[in-house]
């Protein structure tokens, strides 16, 4: 079957059956030539609670985010478009994932404002949607709760208001039930019963609880890979020859697959998906003259006319939703959407969220401020002994000062160590800001890498995620490098100027977090971030050179990666008209760069985590989210 031909099958079994459909699709897994979802044709009606099955391992997630555009697939995929009178509500299937999509600090009303902030442009609507899907999702009574502290159930009712909020038609729900307590599966399955019934929406399920089939309209059984069935629950009884639906597996691994394959394909399913006999979608017979009838008369037509929408003989009086055919790579495409706010809207929500986040994650702020504010006092101590000695070595060069080391031993030895002194201090800001740069970066996006990948789902631009990361990240780190440098200098009285001095430990603190918020970005799991990121501050100073005696080749080759180094010589370059500077390179002749050349390599630094960052947000990771 051509591209062209499965699209129309598709597009057709939209029009007939209903809210979404796919035809011809499959899905091989990556980089191997297994089989996962083998030429799946299935419809899911309109306006109905659909539930998809299958023994585990038989590819129901899969299905779920090829329908999503997760996953490569082949074949094709079609859903309803919204009317125009919807034009300002999101166009996409929702989604509602089983993991927690909700940041536990906020609470129930915070969550839901910031999801619409962030997928919805009209904002004259806000409080009442906010109110309405409030009390939809039953729980009115829990908005000033904090996330954290909701139940299993009451969780799986955020996720769903979470979606509820842009309004979209189809909602996909991956085994939303999943985990609760037999009371709680109930009230979620009622829940979605009302918003079928009384907004019209439509719900495709992943369910592992066969006992729940019944309160189901439309049920596709999958089996390795295969779709064996669709349709009401009594027609998957007299189907598959069982009363419980619990024996629904035994009674499936009772045959091969062929077995059901072949009793599918002879029960008069053509190869788009469309049974040929009249058969409406709920296994029932479809009376003569009704409207499903008259649905059926209009895919006779489009089959008629070779599958071409655009030339067939419609029965008069009968109308046709609009459709779009929808390949993977448009799926969650961030530009598709008329109703989703501005870029810089997103930008400022997100960055909105992420400092009042700061401000509730009482734990981390402690240690944030205890780091930019004990750190500092921790070089200081270390400096106190030497402080009378940097006071004397901080007069500007003369010609006496250089006769004067030259000519006394004593006065020499003196003059080395306290610029020994001078340069370990400096190099132990530079490896403090470094740590706190790990900090800063390492876990900011891994930690929350599910709920990122659901608000891209609904239509969150990744560049302005990206850039919220950089914004709010940068200037934590700019604040600590300056801090670090100006509580130092001030109390040590290192010579130099300030500007120089602050801007390099503000570069230093900057570039590290970047590499590391990159790192974040591009590894699956904030532990591996975090350890990755750690050694790499573990490393800065022996493969700087200034410590261990490094031949030659191998310090100019580690040298560029090496961040303290470049923040440390930037630094201390800063000191070149110094008596102190002197007296360090008396003893040391090795090459060091300008502080313009230092500043120049952090800058490099700084945009090659900038670009990382960019580069991983814009890669989606939905194993990560899974
Ligand atoms: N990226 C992948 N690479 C290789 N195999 C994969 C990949 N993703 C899924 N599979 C395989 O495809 C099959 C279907 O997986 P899928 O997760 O869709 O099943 P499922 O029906 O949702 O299972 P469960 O009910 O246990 O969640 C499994 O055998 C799985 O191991």
């Amino acid at each position: 079957m051509t591209g062209d031909f499965a699209g129309q099958c598709a597009d057709h079994l939209y029009r007939v059956f209903g809210m979404l459909s796919c035809s011809e699709l499959s899905v091989r897994a990556d980089g191997s030539d297994f089989v996962i979802l083998d030429h799946i044709n299935a419809h899911f009606p309109n306006r109905s609670l659909n539930a998809l099955v299958g023994p585990s391992g038989c590819g129901k997630t899969t299905l779920i985010k090829a329908f999503l555009g997760l996953v490569n697939s082949e074949g094709e995929i079609a859903h309803r478009e919204q009317s125009s009178s919807e034009s300002s509500s999101n166009q996409r299937l929702g989604f509602v994932p089983q993991f927690s999509v909700a940041h536990a600090s906020l609470t129930v009303e915070e969550s839901l404002a910031y999801a619409f902030d962030l997928t919805v442009s009209d904002l004259s609507a806000k409080a009442d949607t906010l109110a309405s899907v409030l009390k939809l999702i039953g729980l009115d009574e829990h908005g000033e709760k904090r996330v954290s502290s909701l139940s299993g159930g009451q969780m799986r009712r955020l996720g769903l208001g979470l979606e509820l909020v842009s309004s979209p038609e189809c909602l996909i729900c991956d085994e939303v039930t999943s985990g609760l307590d037999p009371l709680s599966e109930d009230q979620i399955i009622a829940l979605l019963r009302s918003l079928v019934l009384e907004h019209e929406k439509t719900f495709i399920c992943t369910i592992h609880n066969l006992g729940k089939l019944p309160d189901f309209d439309h049920i596709t059984v999958l089996y390795q890979g295969r779709l064996v069935f669709q349709g009401d629950f009594n027609g998957l009884q007299s189907w598959f020859g069982i009363e419980d639906p619990l024996r629904l597996y035994h009674a499936l691994s009772g045959h091969e697959l062929s077995h059901w394959l072949e009793k599918w394909e002879n029960r008069g399913v053509s190869a788009c998906g469309r049974p040929t006999e009249e058969r409406s979608d709920r296994g029932d017979s479809i009376p003569v003259g009704s409207q499903e009838a008259q649905q059926v008369e209009v895919a006779e037509a489009t089959r008629d006319e070779k599958l071409d929408p655009g030339n067939a003989r419609l029965p008069s009086g009968t109308t046709v939703g609009s459709t779009a055919t929808v390949r993977r790579a448009q799926i969650g495409a961030e530009s598709c959407n008329p109703g989703l706010p501005s870029a810089l809207s997103q930008l400022f929500t997100l960055l909105r969220r992420r400092y009042k986040l700061l401000m509730r994650d009482t734990g981390y702020l402690w240690l944030l401020l205890a780091l930019t504010f004990g750190f500092p006092c921790i070089v200081v101590i270390f400096a106190i002994k030497g402080l009378p000695q940097i006071e004397g070595l901080a007069l500007e060069r003369s010609g006496s000062f250089i006769q004067q080391l030259q000519g006394d031993l004593r006065y020499r030895m003196e003059a080395a160590e306290t610029a020994t002194l001078v340069t370990g201090l400096v190099m132990f800001q530079v490896v403090l800001l470094t740590l706190m740069g790990a900090n800063n970066g390492a876990r900011e996006i891994a930690g929350e890498r599910q709920i990122f990948e659901k608000e891209r789902l609904k239509g969150l631009r990744s560049g302005m995620y990206t850039l919220s990361k950089l914004l709010f990240t940068g200037s934590i780190a700019a604040l600590q490098g300056l801090w670090m440098a100006l509580f130092v200098k001030v109390i040590c009285q290192f010579p130099g100027a300030f500007l120089p001095q602050l801007g390099m430990m503000a570069l230093c603190c900057v570039a590290m977090t970047f590499v590391c918020l990159g790192m974040s970005a591009v590894l699956s799991s904030a532990e591996r971030a975090s350890l990755l990121s750690i050694y790499l501050v573990g490393f800065q100073l022996p493969l700087s050179g200034v410590v261990l005696a490094l031949p030659d080749a191998v310090v100019w080759l580690l040298r560029p990666f090496i961040n303290a180094y470049w923040s440390w010589a930037g630094y201390f370059a800063s000191m070149k008209d110094f008596q102190l500077y002197d007296a360090y390179r008396m003893g040391n002749v090795s090459w060091l760069p300008s502080e313009w050349g230092a500043a120049t390599v952090l800058f490099l630094h700084i945009a090659a985590g900038a670009a990382l960052v960019f580069y991983g947000c814009g890669k989606t990771r939905w194993d990560s989210a899974s």
